[in-house]
């Protein structure tokens, strides 16, 4: 599963700077739900191919008094979240009273720490790094984190601590059958609802979570298929400090929607649809996943309530119309049933096999209606199509200019191969591959000399060939 790594270090130390390097989330998921101590940034990244999530624990304003403390709770929150953590000092100011606290709650937990001095431009490396040796660090790397200089090698460090991230992961050995991860803001019937979709169903291994963060895997059967439920509700009957702070985990519900095929997002009908709501539903669309959104405690409202609610929803979600959506009562199960139709639906739409015929057949069909539009004189051609992946669909387009496709033809394609190939509720992924220079991403890259060279040479070859079959 994707290593989770946490960036701590006093104020203005460069965590920031750090994070918004190497995340590529365009906006990142701040954890500001009710119900969590501290605002904490996190971002999906990539190194050289490699995934991870990244925590940001910068952003902490208040009193100088009020600092230390929140500092110290944001941090910890972070720390125990975390599969690494990255602490950043600073390598201008050197070391400072408030450095010392981390240095000292990081020996004694079992996490690995990689201590990282920053700003080591425009000062003496050796000084700088003298000072922070004297912390007992095995080893510190030195970081420009403005510049980016360092960060592969600290990057690459880390991430060298889990080989295995990108195969099968914790949950991924244990689960059988889809997968379905049920997510939401806290308290909006998530542990209801899993109780009542598993309702008779015959459980097969029901697997206790070691930490906050992490989901509880229940494996079960319905009509003799095996299925997973991904539940991220809140840990119950477990009361340690910690958790009645906070029961709400950002990192277990990304997990759980990155290891999901289906995911069900749970809003409550109670309390609207709120930019929460919407920040998970953002996230669940980006990671690809197919989704149903499940509007919880539909009962008891009333129809004037109910009409609102439903106005409400279409204007806000417009942006995934694609999705199907369900007014439950998680409570009494009502509309509970209706909601597996949906999740069956998804699943298939989602990994069906698609045929590079078709495909090509639907994409001539797309630019015949609607050409795409011309660039500097020249018309973008999309000549053919073939799948490339599953959950979520990838379709990959092969043409001249493709690069230069505007995002609102992309969409346009997006929604003709969904109708064409019925797809409801997964989102589709266009590729594209140009065919602009056919020795383009070879490792030496060639002149465009030699690349008129080669095709003149090419269709050279081919005319004596044609003269060769003629004359015999
Ligand atoms: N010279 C230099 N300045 C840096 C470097 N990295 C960050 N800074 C600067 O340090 C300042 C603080 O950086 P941030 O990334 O906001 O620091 P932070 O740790 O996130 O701070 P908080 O959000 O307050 O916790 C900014 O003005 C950065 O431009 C660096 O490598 N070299
Ligand atoms: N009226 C009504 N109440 C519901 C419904 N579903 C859940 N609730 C109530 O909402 C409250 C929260 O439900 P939970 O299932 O614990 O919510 P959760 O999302 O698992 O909460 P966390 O553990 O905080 O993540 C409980 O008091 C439930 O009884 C529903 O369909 N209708």
């Amino acid at each position: 599963m994707i290593p989770v790594i946490a960036l701590v270090g006093r104020p203005n130390v460069g965590k920031s700077t750090l994070f918004n390097r190497l995340t590529r989330s365009r906006d990142a998921l701040v954890a500001n739900f009710p119900g969590l101590t501290r605002d904490r940034q996190y971002g999906d990244a990539v190194l050289e191919g490699r995934r991870f999530m990244l925590i940001d624990t910068g952003g902490i304003t208040g009193d100088e008094e009020g600092i230390d403390e929140a500092m110290a709770q944001q941090s910890l929150l972070a720390i125990d979240e975390a599969d690494a953590v990255v602490l950043l000092l600073d390598a201008k100011a050197g070391l400072m009273a408030a450095d010392h606290g981390l240095i000292d709650h990081l020996r004694g937990c079992s996490k690995p720490v990689f201590y990282v001095a920053n700003k080591i431009d425009g000062t003496d490396p050796n000084i700088a790094m003298a000072e922070f040796y004297q912390t007992g660090a095995k080893q510190i790397y030195p970081l420009t984190a403005t510049h980016g200089k360092g960060v592969r090698q600290l990057v690459g460090d880390v991430l060298d601590l889990f080989p295995d991230a990108d195969a099968a992961g914790e949950g991924q050995d244990q689960a059988h059958g889809k997968k379905i991860a049920i997510v939401g803001r806290p308290n909006v019937g998530k542990s209801t609802l899993v109780n009542r979709m598993l309702g008779e169903e015959r459980v097969v291994v029901y697997d206790q979570p070691g930490t906050t963060r992490d989901s509880i895997y229940i494996n079960y059967e319905r009509d003799g298929e095996p299925y997973t439920l991904i539940d991220t509700a809140g840990v119950r009957k477990r009361r340690s400090i910690r958790e009645t702070v906070e029961k709400f985990s950002i990192v277990k519900t990304l997990k759980a929607v990155d290891d999901a095929n289906v995911v069900v997002l749970v809003m409550d009908a109670r309390e609207n649809i709120v930019e929460q709501d919407l920040h998970l539903l953002g996230q669940v669309i980006d990671s690809g996943r197919a989704v149903v959104v499940a509007l919880n405690k539909w009962d008891g409202l009333s129809s004037d309530q109910k009409n609102r609610i439903k106005t409400e929803l279409d204007r806000r979600l417009r942006f995934i119309d694609f999705a199907e959506v369900h007014f439950i009562s998680a409570l009494h199960g009502t509309g509970v049933g209706h909601l597996y139709e949906s999740i069956e639906k998804a699943y298939a739409s989602a990994t069906q096999s698609l045929q590079t015929r078709h495909l090509t057949t639907i994409l001539e069909g797309a630019v015949y209606d609607h050409a795409p539009p011309m660039i500097n004189g020249r018309r973008i051609k999309l000549r053919y199509a073939h799948p490339g992946g599953q959950n979520p669909p990838i379709i990959v387009i092969h043409g001249n200019q493709t690069d230069k496709v505007p995002a609102s033809y992309t969409r346009y394609l997006e929604k003709i191969f969904r109708r064409e190939l019925k797809m409801v509720g997964t989102p589709v992924r266009i590729e594209y591959k140009t065919a602009d220079n056919p020795y383009e991403g070879k490792k030496n890259k060639l002149t465009k000399r030699q690349v008129d060279r080669k095709r003149r040479l090419v269709k050279f070859v081919k005319k004596q060939d044609k003269k060769r079959k003629k004359g015999k």
